[in-house]
């Protein structure tokens, strides 16, 4: 190999090193509170979702009678109780709330996919995406099928 090309090999093997370890460190900065942005980028979050189920056929006709104001609140303090911020949650608990409406595996993974999108749109990394997300799908059996 000729030393030009080996040397470019090198520096771009270089800038991938850096690159890797600068999402690394983003990624471990701060705690899951401080990831989604705090409480400002919890509320964008939730009127980002909250605007993708309102699009919904399949999930907004179960909105139609509930307190939209309560739900938002409520879901923003859970969101920020779960990724450890100074919030307290006021709601009910899951299986209370979502009892006799036997919440499909269908809707359960939809209302997923768009919190998903909603933080990205809400621009919040991909691994602070996922860690929200483990501590939420626990919750499938209190949410589904009651
Ligand atoms: C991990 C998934 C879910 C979480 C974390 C969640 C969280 C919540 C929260 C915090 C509330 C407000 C509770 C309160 O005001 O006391 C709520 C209410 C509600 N959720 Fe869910 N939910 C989930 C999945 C779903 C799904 C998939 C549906 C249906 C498509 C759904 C339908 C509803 C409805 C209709 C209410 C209002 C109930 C009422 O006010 O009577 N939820 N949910």
């Amino acid at each position: 190999m000729s030393g030009g090309l080996k040397s470019l090999l090198k520096s771009g093997l270089m800038l991938w090193v850096v690159w890797l370890g600068a999402c690394a460190y983003h990624a471990d900065k701060g705690t899951m509170y401080q990831q989604l942005g705090e409480k400002q980028g919890i509320t964008g979050v939730v009127d980002k979702l909250l605007v993708l189920i309102a699009r919904d056929e399949l999930l907004n006709k179960r909105f139609v009678d509930v307190d939209i104001p309560i739900f938002r609140e409520h879901l923003i303090e859970q969101l920020c109780q779960v990724a450890d911020g100074p919030c307290e949650y006021t709601g009910g608990t899951m299986s209370e709330v979502h009892r006799g409406l036997n919440i499909s595996d269908a809707e359960f993974n939809r209302l997923v996919t768009h919190l998903r999108e909603a933080m990205t749109q809400q621009q919040i990394p991909y691994v602070t995406q996922n860690r929200l997300l483990s501590t939420l799908a626990p919750m499938h059996s209190e949410v589904t099928y009651q």
